[in-house]
């Protein structure tokens, strides 16, 4: 059961012992989380009592920060009418009312992207590895044997295609790693691959 708060009842929670700030219509209890708040107690501390939801946002909190706040929260604020989202980012929390889990911080293993990027090229490298097994066995037979000029050239193509496969699939995390995030602000401690 969620408990709601109104703006005047939050602006009281401003202390060390009592720091409760807003972010998307949720009220958080930080003042246990002061002192390992990787990004300091001080800004925690400064906002306490008001909505944070625009510098939260701006400093481009990673999806595990937003899952680890879900022990803090103590409420939600009567009324909230949602603060226009800012175009360059991705709204992370969704309802204000709706409880989140808690617990919820590790992912499981299949719904973590890489671990299902990984899962998708092992099999893809094997599907490609049987079928250029299988092509170059039926063409050596044709050419002159498994060892001839030709069957070592259809071996190089299959080889250089599935290294590009390889290349290209890590080309484009590399890239997402590095314009998926736009600006120095929003610039996080690590990334989130697709
Ligand atoms: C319950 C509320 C909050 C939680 C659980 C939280 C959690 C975190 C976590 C886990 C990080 C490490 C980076 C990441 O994983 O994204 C972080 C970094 C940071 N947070 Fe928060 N945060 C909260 C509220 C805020 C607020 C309101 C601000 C105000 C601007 C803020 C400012 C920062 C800054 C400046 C960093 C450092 C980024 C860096 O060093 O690159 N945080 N926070």
């Amino acid at each position: 059961m969620i408990r709601n708060y109104t703006l005047a009842q939050i602006a009281e929670a401003n202390t060390p012992e009592k720091a409760w700030i807003v972010i998307h219509g949720r009220v958080y209890n930080v003042s246990s989380y002061l002192d390992d708040h990787p990004g300091g107690r001080d800004v925690l501390l400064e906002l306490a009592g008001s909505d944070a939801t625009s510098d939260f946002d701006f400093v481009g909190h990673s999806k595990s920060a937003a899952k680890a706040m879900a022990e803090f929260q103590v409420g939600a604020v009567a009324g909230y009418t949602a603060a226009p989202e800012r175009a360059s980012r991705q709204q992370v929390i969704v309802s204000a009312t709706e409880p989140q889990k808690l617990g919820s911080a590790v992912t499981p293993f299949f719904q973590n992207s890489t671990v299902r990027a990984l899962v998708v090229l092992v099999l893809l490298s094997a599907a490609a590895l049987c079928c250029g097994l299988r092509t170059t066995y039926h063409l050596s037979e044709q050419l002159n044997g498994p060892f001839s000029l030709q069957s070592v050239s259809v071996n190089l193509v299959m080889l250089l295609l599935l290294s590009g496969g390889a290349l290209v699939f890590g080309m484009r995390s590399y890239w997402h790693s590095l314009f998926h995030y736009r600006g120095v602000f929003e610039y996080p401690p690590h990334y989130i691959f697709p």
